[in-house]
């Protein structure tokens, strides 16, 4: 049997390596999370419908089972994420009697949010994904409408990290966002997080979640957008890292399996992927992949509901595949 190092100790002199786990895979993938892995992040469980479904009622279980399993395995936990338009409930923006908040009601229920989340696991959170696309896809337009724009406006932004840095002044908070790569939409993102900075906002990374494929986004374009983030002196990290073996656009349902086409051009992009990552590990600090192996994983249902994917490290049988061997055998 091939001897298999440790990802993360292999890595240790790059950039921590993560996984997003939720209680099926905290199971299930615990020999490879323990093994591979210096960091996790909660896939949905730490998301505000998953935290705070009613008005005052908290439900904390699987969080605190979370960080507590980061604790005892000496591992980083990443808090995904404090305000974000989807999987927040419809209370949040909606008045007592039905009708929708007003701005200073919204105000209050975000900085309570917040500061009960961030304060239950003050110093022992290292970083928030406190803010989670708020930059719109389209060519016209900046920041994405929402209920939190629509209600408080723009500064709902910068409150948000405010009130996160109140709650916990040792955490790192970061903006995150996918999509990070393609020209346009970094260099929105590049605008918003240079006026955070510019107004003082305790802001001190940026989140690429690199939930990329086989062809897109391009090295070139990877590297451009390092390049700008890094240029305002704020950590990297790869916050949800998986590279589906389909783009964007294909939509076929046919493959019980990934192609042999398919697993061979994945080993070249991880390889490639992961050797323009170590030339940035100086402002990377942690590269999180969404997922631990391909048994389990999000782009099973996204885009294109109940097709199967097989974007990680691991397959489905939870073996390292040969992209693994060829990315932890480059010293
Ligand atoms: O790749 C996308 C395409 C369209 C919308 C959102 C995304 C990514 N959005 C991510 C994906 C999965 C969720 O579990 C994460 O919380 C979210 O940040």
């Amino acid at each position: 049997k091939l001897n298999i190092p440790s990802f993360s100790d292999v890595y240790s002199d790059c950039f921590s390596i993560g996984a997003a786990i939720n209680q099926h895979t905290i199971e299930s993938s615990k020999q490879l999370l323990t093994k591979h892995f210096n960091s996790i992040t909660a896939e949905n469980d730490m998301k505000p419908e998953n935290l705070q479904p009613e008005e005052n009622k908290f439900t904390f279980e699987k969080a605190d089972q979370f960080v507590a399993f980061a604790e005892e395995h000496k591992m980083k936990m990443r808090g995904h994420t404090l305000v974000w338009h989807n999987q927040t409930p419809d209370w949040m923006f909606t008045t007592p009697d039905g009708s929708v908040a007003k701005r200073d009601l919204l105000l209050d229920r975000m900085q309570t949010h917040i500061s009960t989340v961030v304060g239950r696991y003050k110093g022992r959170i290292h970083s928030w994904d406190v803010v989670n696309e708020v930059i719109d896809d389209s060519e016209n337009l900046f920041l994405r409408k929402s209920n939190y724009l629509d209600i408080v406006g723009e500064d709902f932004i910068e409150k948000s990290f405010r009130f996160a840095h109140e709650a916990d002044p040792k955490a790192l908070l970061f903006y995150n966002d996918y999509n990070e790569s393609h020209p346009q939409k970094r260099d929105k993102i590049y605008k918003l997080v240079k006026s955070l900075l510019k107004k003082d906002v305790p802001l001190h990374g940026i989140g690429m979640q690199a939930h990329w494929n086989l062809t897109s986004p391009t090295l070139d374009n990877i590297r451009a957008a390092i390049e700008k983030y890094a240029s305002l002196g704020l950590q990297i990290q790869l916050t949800e890292l998986d590279v589906s073996v389909f783009d964007t656009t294909d939509r076929r349902t046919d493959l019980k399996e990934p192609t042999t086409e398919m697993v061979a051009l994945q080993e070249e992009r991880y390889e490639q992927l992961f050797a323009l990552l170590r030339e940035y590990r100086d402002v990377i600090s942690c590269v999180t992949f969404w997922g631990v192996a391909d048994d389990y994983t999000w782009l099973d249902n996204f885009p294109v509901r109940g097709r199967k994917n097989w974007p990680l490290l691991f397959d489905d049988n939870q073996l390292p595949k040969q992209a693994f061997h060829k990315i932890t055998s480059f010293k």
